[in-house]
């Protein structure tokens, strides 16, 4: 049992069937599935994308999210932020999350100092506030001021996640998701990333992290989650399961799909299954989509 007292976030058998209409449904039937001609099919299919699962994530944690492609991870973390609704379960969160991701809303035509002001006031800080904010969030980017004079459509990806990272943690999220949105930086950004997630986790915050790096979930994480083929595979210590998981990469891309299966069942054998209590009154919020 898992009493959820100091949670930030708790899943509790969050699961997520995405239900699409299918190509014919939409007008657009395949070139393939017309010259066979017949029957059409369903007209609406769904995908499990992710199977009910429990997680506690307390005050002070970063978590590291990993899986192959398509295995559920941003899913997971929509279910988080509140972007999505689970089609099982609950997911509850004690503040409103704050998504860092590649798509995160940046204005490609206006200067990276007008973004600063635009993500700021956007993000709720009267104008007061922002201007507080705004030369840490300049340090913070490492950008030069000649560089933040130029319209977004003119960084490279690497400057738009440093400005993008800086923005989105000017308000001290209590709970920071990150999608992806850190691959593109050098060493000395990741370096200011990493002391500035810190310093978001004595604050007691937490971050979820979904990378492809295996490195970079072991410089940032404190824990890591592996989630393959929609299913919660492992939930222990950052380095343990990057570990594992690229043990699993390896036999798998030396074509060792038995071997590979067998890790991924022995895993799921021993994960211990987390059962959520609510003590009387400390239910966190609810995540409400927006
Ligand atoms: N809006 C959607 N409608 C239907 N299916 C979706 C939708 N979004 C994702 N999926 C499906 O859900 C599954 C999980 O996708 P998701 O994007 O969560 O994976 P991921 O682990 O983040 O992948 P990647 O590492 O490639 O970014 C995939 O099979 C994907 O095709």
């Amino acid at each position: 049992m898992k009493r959820v007292d100091d949670a930030a976030v708790v899943l509790d058998q969050a699961g997520m069937t995405y239900t699409v209409r299918s190509a014919e449904a939409i007008g657009t039937r395949s070139l393939r599935a017309r010259l066979r001609g017949g029957a059409s099919g369903l007209r609406t299919n769904t995908v499990e994308a992710l199977q009910p699962l429990s997680l506690v994530v307390r005050r002070g944690e970063s978590v590291g999210v990993i899986g192959t492609n398509g295995s559920g991870k941003s899913t997971l973390m929509k279910l988080v932020t509140g972007q999505l609704h689970p089609t099982t379960g609950h997911v509850f969160a004690a503040t409103t999350p704050v998504m860092l991701g590649v798509n995160a809303a940046l204005v490609r035509q206006v200067s990276g100092e007008d973004n600063i002001m635009l993500g700021c006031l956007a993000m709720g800080m009267s104008q007061v506030e922002a201007e507080a904010k705004y030369d840490s969030i300049v340090e913070l980017s490492g950008l030069e001021p000649k560089a933040l004079q130029l319209p977004l459509k003119a960084y490279s990806s690497g400057m738009a996640s440093r400005l993008q990272f800086a923005i989105a943690t000017a308000v001290d999220p209590d709970i920071l998701v990150i999608d992806e949105a850190l691959n593109t930086g050098d060493a000395q950004f990741r370096a200011r990333t990493r002391s500035r997630i810190d310093q978001l986790r004595e604050q007691a915050g937490c971050v979820f992290l979904v990378s492809h790096s295996m490195s970079t979930i072991q410089e940032m994480c404190t824990r890591a989650i592996w989630i393959e083929q929609g299913v919660l595979t492992m939930d222990s210590g950052a380095k343990s399961v990057t570990k594992t998981y690229a043990r699993y990469t390896r036999k798998k891309a030396r074509g060792d799909h038995e071997g590979a299966l067998a890790l991924l069942e022995a895993e799921r054998g021993v994960l211990k299954r987390t059962h959520v209590t609510w003590p009387d009154g400390a239910r966190p919020d609810r995540v409400s989509a927006p």
